[in-house]
Formats: structure tokens, sequence, C-alpha cells
């Protein structure tokens, strides 16, 4: 059964051939998709019985071909042309009906078709002999070769595109439309999709045909068209392949999305539920920190608050919502905040700022607002955001830290949130208050600043006493221990490494050698007995401590040494430690330069003895430190002439001039310490030479012990 019989023969031959062709070709096309379907179909067993011909029609292939139709001009074709036409119900169907509209034109137009193979190339071939044969109009040709396929080429050129030989582009050119046509719907589609680098390809192989098969001058254009349709069907099967991977690697993507998705879920989850809980403070009063007591007594009015909220706002008084705590690491403002919740005794919630700088999207953000709905629920009540400046700062807008503003806008948000007088007490800290960004610090957020400074001499008495009465001490043989600049925290660190110490050494009790051994371990690192040093070595730094104790020693206002030791301790071979005889409120320039002196004790020792060849890496940091004191006194506190009685800003951020003007300055300053640290060694070299010798022969010097070798007498060592 032929299903071209039964078309409209009669409209079909007086059509112009190009229009033959189309219709040629789009039943051919809607042949070939419904076959692929009607097989795709075939392969799914499970549908098979429910099968019936109009399913095995792929309905986007013949809206196609009507649609081409329909722009040919043949839409006064019968409604149910396409049913008669395509009736498939098997895979031969089809090809009996391809068959047939060739078999068509064959009879029609008497042109003999040599293969019926499913070649793409031999129908193009027969379209193109066809074509070539009658002559046609130009606006028929190109209707062929939509327009759009030449325009993609321009803007396809990038370095890595392939240029596009000239001849080429010209030959292809002769099919060109000078007016807008309207282009084949689906093959327009098609060639919209190919690459540029596809459409020199194309070109190419049609070059090579038109040579090989030595096609007249005339008839080249019909052959090229011919040509194109054929490329792009075989292109067609290709592409089906292709397709494949593509959805391999759309799935495996899927998966992928899929887990992170299931991953950042747990994540949520389990943030969003995390310490939420308020921590037990009841047993911790302001009795437990000592050595700040300003801070306890601005603190305790927050606490009379949160003990009784309305005895405040019943008189239109209004309190803090928060409370900004502002001191170095270890001063105990988590403690103090602590004690601010167990004396009111009310919930104590804990937060991190750093605990917020999170990974996931939102999650910071999520974890405030349950912080404070957990909170709003338990009033009244404290929530501490301990390093606020890690979520707060000034430069968390910076890409390390993704989510910080996020977080730090729902923290502001929820600050802003509750009244005055609801019994909710926000308590920041943060080592710097200046690093924090200035919307935190506004009125009605953290309004309050409490600072937590490092405890004075009486305070570290304080905080002492209170942690050596916790543990055994043999309170007979104490004596005063010099701790200037410890915190609470090293306090504390102090008396239970002197504690694990002393039982180490089987004692009963802790003594003062104890407490020494224990500060000098955090003034100066742990001592690492097994590392095995060169005499060289151990020659070289003894010169060099002995250089910057000695330098020390003899400098008018520098600070006193507390100990000097040739035995390698954290990352360094030597230390020479200093610690002041008592606070320091201020620093003078003398007292600064005496400070880059001691620095440059050192290296001048290492120059000075054994010559500057021999000179090593070991003042690296002891440079670092001079650099920055004299940076310091130039940009910041008015002490050089040059530049006069006004801060500078970070380094890079002025002019070249000016940045040049300063550089000059602290080169100078560095100089001259240079000069007097060598001239000192110089004047007392006997001294240098028997304090070198010491350290050689004890490792470690006392304060008194390097006094007594520099005043040139000798020392007694137990
Ligand atoms: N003034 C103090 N009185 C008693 N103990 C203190 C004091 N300061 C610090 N400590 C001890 O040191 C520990 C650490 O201090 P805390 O965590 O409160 O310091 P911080 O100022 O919050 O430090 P950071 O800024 O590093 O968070 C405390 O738990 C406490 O044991
Ligand atoms: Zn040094």
């Amino acid at each position: 059964m032929s299903a071209l019989t039964t078309f409209q023969t009669q409209q079909l031959a007086n059509l112009p051939l190009v229009q033959l062709a189309a219709v040629c070709s789009s039943v051919k096309n809607a042949a070939t998709s419904c076959v692929s379907q009607f097989n795709r179909k075939r392969k799914q067993p499970r549908r098979k019985e429910k099968q019936s011909s109009e399913e095995v029609i792929c309905p986007e292939s013949l809206n196609n071909v009507t649609a081409n139709l329909t722009e040919l001009g043949l839409d006064n074709l019968p409604n149910n042309w396409l049913s008669e036409c395509t009736v498939p119900t098997t895979k031969n169907n089809w090809h009996v009906s391809y068959v047939s509209a060739e078999t068509f034109f064959q009879n029609k137009h008497g042109i003999s078709i040599e293969s019926l193979s499913h070649n793409p190339h031999s129908s193009t071939h027969i379209l193109s002999n066809l074509l070539s044969n009658v002559q046609l109009q130009q606006r028929y040709q190109t209707q062929w070769i939509p327009q759009s396929f030449f325009q993609q080429r321009r803007g396809f050129k990038t370095r890595r595109s392939i240029p596009t030989p000239p001849m080429k582009s010209s030959s292809l050119k002769l099919a060109m439309p000078s007016e807008q046509t309207p282009g084949l719907g689906s093959l327009d589609t098609i060639l919209q999709n190919l690459s540029s680098k596809e459409k020199v390809n194309l070109s190419e192989n049609i070059e090579k045909a038109l040579r090989s098969e030595k096609i007249q001058e005339n008839e080249r254009d019909s052959f090229k068209t011919g040509f194109v349709e054929g490329y792009l069907r075989s292109q067609k099967e290709i592409k089906k392949s292709d397709n494949y991977s593509r959805w391999l690697s759309v799935i495996l993507i899927a998966i992928i999305v899929y887990c992170i998705y299931k991953l950042s879920l747990v994540a949520r989850v389990s943030i969003s539920t995390a310490q939420v809980d308020a921590m037990n403070v009841k047993n911790i009063g302001f009795d437990d920190v000592q050595g700040v007591e300003e801070a306890k007594q601005e603190l305790k009015d927050v606490v009379s608050f949160l003990q009784d909220p309305e005895k405040y706002t019943s008189l239109g008084g209004k309190l803090p919502k928060g409370v900004l705590l502002v001191g170095p690491p270890g001063t105990g403002k988590t403690l103090l905040a602590r004690a601010v919740a167990g004396e009111a005794d009310v919930p104590f919630f804990y937060a991190s700022g750093s605990e917020f700088d999170n990974m996931f999207v939102g999650s910071g953000a999520r974890r405030v607002r349950d912080l404070f709905a957990e909170a709003k629920a338990n009033t009244p009540c404290v929530i501490f955001v301990d390093e606020l400046d890690s979520v707060g700062g000034k430069r968390v807008d910076s890409p390390l830290h993704p989510y910080s503003r996020q977080t730090i806008n729902q923290l502001l948000a929820e600050m802003d949130g509750f009244k005055q007088n609801e019994g909710v007490i926000v308590i920041g800290a943060t080592n710097f208050a200046e690093a924090l960004d200035s919307a935190l610090t506004r009125p009605g957020r953290f309004d309050m600043q409490v600072v937590v400074p490092k405890p004075d001499v009486r305070g570290r008495m304080e905080i002492l006493t209170l942690y050596l009465g916790k543990v055994k001490v043999d309170a007979g043989r104490s004596k005063l221990i010099r701790t200037v600049g410890f915190t609470g925290a090293d306090l504390e660190n102090m008396v239970n490494q002197a504690a694990l110490k002393a039982a180490g050494d089987k004692k009963q009790m802790i003594d003062m050698s104890d407490l020494e051994y224990a500060k000098d371990k955090i003034l100066m690192g742990p001592e690492r007995k097994s590392a095995q040093i060169d005499q060289k070595n151990r020659k070289i730094t003894a010169y060099h401590e002995g250089g910057h104790a000695l330098v020390a020693f003899f400098t008018k206002d520098a600070t006193s040494i507390n100990k000097a030791t040739i035995m390698p301790r954290g990352p360094t071979l030597g230390h020479v430690s200093l610690l002041p005889d008592k606070d320091q409120w201020n620093e003078t320039k003398s007292q600064l330069l005496a400070q880059m002196d001691i620095c440059m004790g050192g290296r001048a020792a290492e120059e000075l003895i054994f010559g500057p060849d021999a000179i090593t890496t070991g003042a690296a940091s002891d440079f670092n430190q001079a650099t920055r004191i004299a940076r310091m006194m130039v940009t910041q506190f008015g002490m050089s002439e040059k530049l006069g009685l006004m801060t500078y800003t970070e380094q890079n951020t002025q002019s070249p001039e000016t940045e040049a003007l300063i550089e000059n300055e602290v080169r100078s300053l560095i100089k001259d310490s240079y000069e007097r640290a060598k001239n000192l060694l110089k004047t007392h070299s006997r001294e240098h030479h028997s304090l070198a010798e010491a350290l050689l022969k004890y490792e470690t010097l006392s304060s008194d012990e390097i006094s007594t070798i520099l005043r040139g007498k000798l020392i007694k060592v137990a």
C-alpha cells in the first residue's frame, strides 16, 4: 500500500518543484521520527499492549510538517491529508510511504533514482538533481538555507575559532537571500543550533564535494542546498549518541547537587538545634572574678535590673539593651558575663561570633534567630556573644566571611526587635571596640561599654590569692613573684602548671620554684631539653643573648631583665625575658629607644665577636620588634621631628613621598640604635665574654646572677 497514492496527487502535480521537494522532505522527516519513536516504544514492553497507531506518530514532527507546508503556501491542503499519508503501524509501512514519495517524483519528472538507501546523501543528491533540472527562482532556493545560518558565523569569532577561508564563505553566500525570506521552521532551528566550527566544516565539505563531483556552474546552488539538508540529517544521528553522554552527566550533576543539599540540611539541623539551651551559671558570682573592680561595679547595675526590671522601668528609666565588654584576651570577660547571670539568677545563653561565621548560607542568621527566640521565651535572661568582632567587625565584608553581613544584620534586627524593659540583656565581648562596625555601637544596641583591662599589681595579687587558695601551697616560703602583664587566664594557668610540676616531682605542696618554673614556661614557652644543639651554635646563642642582656643592663630606662637562657624554648634557641618591676601606664621616648637598643644587642654581639660574615638569621624577630617600635614612634607617637606631631595611617596608604620620609626616619632611628648597642658591647667587652661563658656553663641565669656577673663578680649556682 502506498500512502502517497491516496494523497491529493492532483494538487501536488500543480506545485512548483521546490515545494514538492519540501513536501517530500517533510514527509520523510515525519516518517523518520515516527519510525524512531515507534522503535523506542517497542523497546518498552510494559506499554506495548497500549500501543496504537496514533500513539506512534510524533506530534511534534507532524506539527513541523504542517508549519513547513503552511509556509510554502500549501495550507489549502485538505485537513485529512496528513492522516491519509501518515498512518504508520509498522516500520515497513513508513518505509513504503517514503519510497512512494520518491517514486512520485520519479514518475512525474522521469528522473532515474539509483538507490533509495537510508544514506542521507543519496536522497539529497536526488533532491539536488531535481532542483537543478528546473530553472528555479532565486527566492525559492534561498528558503532552504535560512539566513541565521550565516549570521552566526561572525558572532562566534574568538581567539580560538578557526579562520574561515574566504573562498568558501563567498560560495555559500551565493545562496543567501538579499531580501528577508522566511526560513523553514524546523530546518531553521537546526541551523541555528550549529556552532561556527560546524558551519566551517560544512562549507569545507561542500567545496570538496563540488570539486569531486564536477558539478556544473548552473547546478551548483541547488547542489549546495541539497547537501546542507543531507548534512544536517546525518548530524542528527550523531547527536543522538551525544545525547546519551549528556544525559549521563546531567544525572551525575543532579546526584551531586542532591548530596550537597542533604548534607547542608543535616548541618542546618545540627546548627540550629545546638546550644540554644541556657548554660548553668548558678554557682558563679562576682566573687569568682577578681582584679577587675571597676568593671564589676558597672555591671552591678545590670544585675539589679535583671533581678527586678519593673523597679527601673516604672520610673521611666532605660537600661541598655546591650553591654559591650572590651579588653585583651583572658581578662575574664566571659567569666564576668556568666557572673552577671549567676548573680541575678537568670538563664545564660552563650554564642560565639566565630561559630556564626559559617560556611552555609543563612545558618548564622538562623542561629541568631533561634537564640533570641529561646531567650525571649525565658526572660529575664542574659545573651552572651563572645568574639563579637569576628562577625561584627568592620572588615567582615571580605570574601572570606561571605555570610557575616547576613548574621550581623540579623543580630541588629533582633536587638531592635525587643523593648528595653523586656528583660533581655545582650552582653558582647571584643578585644578591640574600634574594630566593630559602628552600626553595633549605636544607641539602642551595644550602647554601654565596660573596659576589662589586664589586672594591675593589686589585681594580680587578688587573682593569685583566689587560685592559690584552691591548691596546696607552701605558704611559709612564699615571696613576691613578678608577673607584670599577666592576665587572669595567665595567672590561673601559672598556678595550674605549678601544681602539675609539683605533683610530677612528687612534692606534697607547691613551692616558689614550681611557680617560677610555670611562669617561665608561660613567658618563654616550654623548654626543649631534648634538642641537640651543637657547640658552635650554643656559643653563638650565648653571645647573642648575652648581648641583649648586657645592653638591657647598661641602658638607662631599659626594662629589667627577668631571665636569660640558652635552653631552647618554644621556637627559639635562646631567650632573654624582660619584666617591668611595676605596672607601666605610659612609656617614655627613652624607654622606647632602650627597647630598640636591647633588640639590636643580639646582632651587634654576633658581628663584634664572630665578624660580619658570620652573622646569623637569629636576629630576624629582634629587627621585627625594633622596626615596629620605631614606626610607631614616627607615625603614632609624634616622636620624630621631621614628621611632626601627627598620626599617619597604615602603611602604603599615604603618598609615596610621605611613605619614603617615614621609612627614612625609621631607618635612621634603627641605625642609631644599632650603633649605641655596638658601642656598649665594645665598652663592656670583658663583661660580655664572662656573661656568655656563664650562659654556656649554666644555661639559664636569673636577673640577680646576671647583674652579679656584669659587675665583674663570680656567681654561685646551686
Ligand atoms: N579576673 C579574673 N578573675 C578570675 N579568673 C579569671 C579572671 N580573668 C580570667 N580568669 C580565668 O581565665 C579564664 C579565661 O577567661 P575568660 O574566658 O573569661 O577571658 P576572656 O576575656 O573572655 O577571654 P577571650 O577574650 O579570650 O574570650 C576564666 O575562665 C578564668 O578561669
Ligand atoms: Zn635576639
